[in-house]
């Protein structure tokens, strides 16, 4: 980080202004470049600050909250955030007090509002880290929290918030054999067969990277593709494929993998991904819904949804989202299971998976499936995985996973999976 650290605070204001205020998520700002007149520490340290101030913000909320008799314009309200939240991780005060103060000064809407924040983050210092930690978790926003609540229960969600405030560890599938994987990068192998790193650092510079003997996958999120038992010579599309990581566990299974999806950009990370591993598999880009080619021994079909389920890895979700998009979710997941089913071969399989925590994207999804097509066949038994608790499994013979699931381990994403048959 630059000495003052300005810089890098900045840009982490910039990215919660841009994240709350405008609803755009943190990967696509960086992808547009929000990052790129920074020098590489000081990428690394803007992100993480803002990252942390979401995750924290509800926290950092009610412990401004006494001190402010008004609610102050939002570029104050982040600018006072950003400081609580690095004064609570143990931050010098000094540094943190004048940067904040800074930026609220260089704005002439706000400049009259610096011997506040002056004022304000003083006494977040004096409370310090010893006060910020007593504080309880920080509670997930309401528009998401009340239907978490109703299904989960409030002791659920409680627990989902404690894996949401933790963050999440880095994991990885091997291309070939787990342990010698988990040597060479100084992991441990989950019981599901994941890799895990509690505190990776930046991913090129892991053992193997270069040489392609893993690449970066949640271990909830390799669970799909373990489900199928063994691949090798099957032919699978996998539907919406993008950025590659089933694809790449379906081709190194064996199988023989047709890739499809809408995004172009999206299929260049598959490609790229591919080709680090030395994997192949057909590559379409195409939208699932006019890809008619049928016949598939399988098709995955890990849906596009909410992604409720990575907030550990994406805290910017809550803030720049707000639930208006789950009934369009909702009802292209329905439509993709039925033209799913339509390219499966006779006695085929689907697998249908979501990253997300809602029942509608998940359960819900396979009951109505079954309604709609009573023939259909669900294989639980596909789900009785290692590492995997029965009482993970619904009653429709589906699999849920919950981010406070393995939290002596660290956590994991939040999954919804499911293994049809169709009828022969
Ligand atoms: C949850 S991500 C898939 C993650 C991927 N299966 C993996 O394991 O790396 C959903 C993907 O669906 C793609 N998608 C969304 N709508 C689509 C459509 N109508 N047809 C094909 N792909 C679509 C998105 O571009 C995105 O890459």
């Amino acid at each position: 980080m630059t000495q003052t650290g300005l810089p890098a605070r900045r840009t982490a204001h910039y990215l919660l202004m841009q994240i709350i205020e405008e609803g755009r998520l943190l990967a696509e700002l960086v992808g547009a470049g929000a990052l790129s007149r920074l020098e590489a520490e000081d990428r690394a340290r803007a992100q993480r600050l803002a990252n942390d101030t979401l995750r924290g913000l509800d926290r950092a909320d009610r412990m401004l909250k006494p001190f402010l008799k008004k609610s102050p314009p939002l570029f104050v309200m982040n600018a006072l955030r950003l400081g609580t939240v690095e004064l609570g991780e143990g931050e010098a005060a000094h540094g943190v007090v004048n940067a904040y103060v800074e930026i609220v000064a260089r704005n002439k809407r706000t400049q009259a509002m610096k011997g506040l924040v002056n004022a304000v983050l003083r006494k977040m210092a004096s409370a310090g880290p010893e006060e910020w930690s007593k504080r309880p978790v920080p509670l997930t926003p309401g528009w998401l929290r009340q239907p978490l609540v109703s299904a989960w229960g409030r002791d659920a969600v409680s627990a989902m918030e404690s894996a949401h405030f933790a963050g999440a560890p880095l994991d990885l599938t091997a291309k070939g054999d787990a342990k010698a994987v988990a040597n060479a990068v100084g992991g441990q192998v989950l019981p599901s067969g994941s890799i895990r790193i509690q505190d990776a650092g930046q991913v090129t510079q892991i053992a193997g990277y270069a040489t392609g003997d893993w690449w970066v996958q949640d271990a909830a999120a390799a669970i799909p593709v373990k489900a199928l038992g063994g691949v090798k010579g099957l032919k699978v599309l996998d539907l919406c494929a993008a950025p590659g990581g089933k694809t790449m566990q379906l081709a190194a299974g064996g199988a023989e993998v047709t890739a499809v999806d809408l995004s172009a950009k999206r299929m260049e990370r598959v490609e790229e991904n591919l080709t680090r591993v030395g994997l192949t598999a057909r590559t379409v880009v195409s939208d699932a819904f006019d890809f008619a080619e049928d016949g598939f021994d399988v098709v995955l079909l890990d849906a596009p949804c909410s992604a409720t389920g990575t907030i550990r890895r994406h805290p910017d979700l809550p803030y720049a989202k707000d639930g208006s998009e789950f009934g369009t979710l909702i009802a292209q997941q329905e439509a993709l299971i039925d033209h799913a089913l339509n390219l499966i071969k006779p006695g085929g399989r689907l697998v249908f998976c979501t990253c997300s925590l809602l029942p509608d994207e998940g359960e819900v999804q396979i009951e109505e499936a079954l309604q709609r097509h009573p023939k259909l066949k669900v294989l639980t038994e596909a789900l009785d995985l290692p590492g995997i608790d029965k009482s993970w499994k619904t009653t429709e013979g589906g699999l849920r996973l919950r981010p406070d699931y393995w939290s002596e381990l660290g956590g994991m994403d939040g999954f919804y999976i499911a293994v049809i048959e169709k009828p022969a």
